[in-house]
């Protein structure tokens, strides 16, 4: 028999992928409600700048079977058209790197700057890469994990549970990278992706490396319309209230938990609070002091304790002029598209140009020198906006996304739990090893198979990478 009804809190892309696998598992019988379904902040946030609209964060890789390459093909969704630019990384004094428009001669600076280490980046992402793809594997034969730790188990053994606990700079180290490799690209690419430096742990640089590779791409109309879409085709209702209150019933009862959640009365705007009951319940926002308001009430033992702060990354969204003076450089149409920065003393993280979510056919992007180009910048927290007329000598509009992005990590790192209780999961968890789509992707059906496995009673499906594993 299959439950009567499931709640999804959260309408990110972990809840809209465990809403699609939940669909999948237990069939068409199953009701489905999405709660706080509007409520993506994030790298999915989108902003209007005059009528073009941008978005804040998110990539994609070409992976056949990597989930958000899977949703995008199945959903008709298509590539965002992307136009050629050129990175450089700055040191807040001068660009220590400059990529150059011909591949050979960034090749050929490459390996003048940092020697081998570029080759062996490829290798090492390359074989993290076929390691963490067991997990697709593991899924599809309906193997679920019960903590982070389990599932990086499962996917590569110690050694993927040992690079939460060491940082990047230590972890790369032991690899055989050079100092500058270390402190210039992979700096950069923390930066860039976690607004961090090389002290997050190495499993988490790891994915940002993978992120700075060429080739990325996102969702033509933005990276949202993955989630929007896949709770579409799952059939998912859409409750456009806000969770306050998760409730243990008699252990007998079904249906088991009892969400009380706010939602505005559309006819006078005033706030009620209705309540409806569930058999499971999947958590996919994050938990963590200061960004969840839900309670759980009359469970038998304190749920797990959820540890960690989220870090603070602001998107300046600025149409207008980069200042080139300000970096050097003395012919503003050679500006580069994209500035990384490899200190944490810069006042920004990273500076990129970008394109709108919808590109018109014929559409051709202006240079770097032009007062309408878009870019986005990075920091730690808002720029005043002298900061930002040192880095403009034009600004005709901006815009800013203040956003706690991402766990703030520390090394050695924690791993969370995906079981709150028997039947209450979360999905969230899985950022506390790296923060990416295609994480929370995993993270949402990983805790579908949780629920799936719980109901039937195949505890032999839970937890079997520490028998299954090979050691590497
Ligand atoms: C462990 C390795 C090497 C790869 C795992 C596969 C994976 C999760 C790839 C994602 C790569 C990526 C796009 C990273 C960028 S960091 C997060 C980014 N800012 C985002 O928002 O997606």
């Amino acid at each position: 028999k299959s439950p009567s009804n499931i709640a999804v809190i959260g309408g990110g892309i972990g809840g809209a992928s465990s809403a699609h696998y939940l669909r999948k598992l237990f069939g068409d019988d199953v009701s489905i409600d999405m709660y706080e379904p509007r409520k993506v902040g994030g790298r999915l946030a989108t902003v209007k700048i005059g009528d073009e609209e941008f978005e804040s964060g998110g990539s994609i890789i070409h992976a056949k079977n990597h989930y958000m390459v899977k949703f995008a093909e199945e959903l008709g969704l298509k590539h965002r058209k992307t136009f050629p630019g050129h990175f450089a990384l700055y040191n807040g004094q001068e660009f220590v790197f400059t990529e150059s428009s011909w591949s050979l001669v960034t090749l050929a600076k490459l390996l003048w700057r940092y020697g081998w280490d570029c080759v062996w980046l490829n290798s090492l992402i390359g074989r993290t890469l076929t390691n963490f793809e067991n997990i697709y594997t593991l899924q599809d034969a309906g193997n679920a994990y019960s903590s982070v730790e389990e599932l990086l188990y499962a996917m590569g053994g110690a050694k993927f549970v040992n690079m939460t606990q060491t940082s990047t700079a230590q972890g790369l180290k032991e690899e055989g990278f050079s100092p500058r490799f270390i402190n210039e690209l992979a700096m950069a690419a923390n930066r860039e992706n976690y607004g961090q430096t090389v002290d997050v742990p190495f499993f988490v640089g790891a994915v940002s490396l993978a992120g700075a590779q060429p080739g990325l791409w996102s969702v033509e109309g933005g990276n949202k319309r993955v989630p929007e879409e896949l709770v579409k085709a799952a059939k998912v209702n859409l409750i456009p209230g806000e969770v306050s209150k998760v409730t243990l019933k008699n252990s007998d009862d079904r249906p088991k938990f009892l969400l009380q959640y706010q939602l505005k009365d559309p006819n006078n705007n005033q706030i009620l609070t209705e309540q409806k009951g569930y058999d499971i319940v999947i958590v996919a926002t994050p938990l963590n002091e200061g960004m969840s308001n839900i309670t759980f009430t009359n469970f038998p033992t304190p749920l797990p304790e959820i540890k960690g702060k989220f870090h603070r990354t602001v998107a300046n969204f600025v149409r207008g002029k980069l200042n080139a003076e300000y970096f050097g450089i003395s012919d503003p149409k050679a500006a580069p598209t994209g500035i990384m920065t490899i200190n944490a003393d810069v006042m920004f993280n990273s500076i990129g140009k970008h394109t709108p979510l919808n590109i018109s056919k014929g559409y051709t992007p202006v240079g770097p020198e032009s007062e309408d180009a878009v870019w986005k910048v990075f920091s730690q927290r808002p720029l005043a906006d002298s900061e930002i007329a040192q880095l403009f000598t034009v600004v005709k509009d901006s815009q800013v996304v203040d956003w706690l992005a991402y766990p703030h990590y520390a090394s050695p790192g924690h791993l969370e739990t995906f079981v709150l209780y028997d039947g209450l999961y979360y999905v969230n968890g899985i950022e506390w090893a790296a923060s990416a789509m295609e994480m929370s992707a995993i993270g949402g059906r990983n805790v579908a198979l949780l629920s799936y496995n719980w109901w039937h009673g195949l505890d032999g499906k839970v937890d079997t990478g520490r028998t299954t594993k090979t050691e590497l």
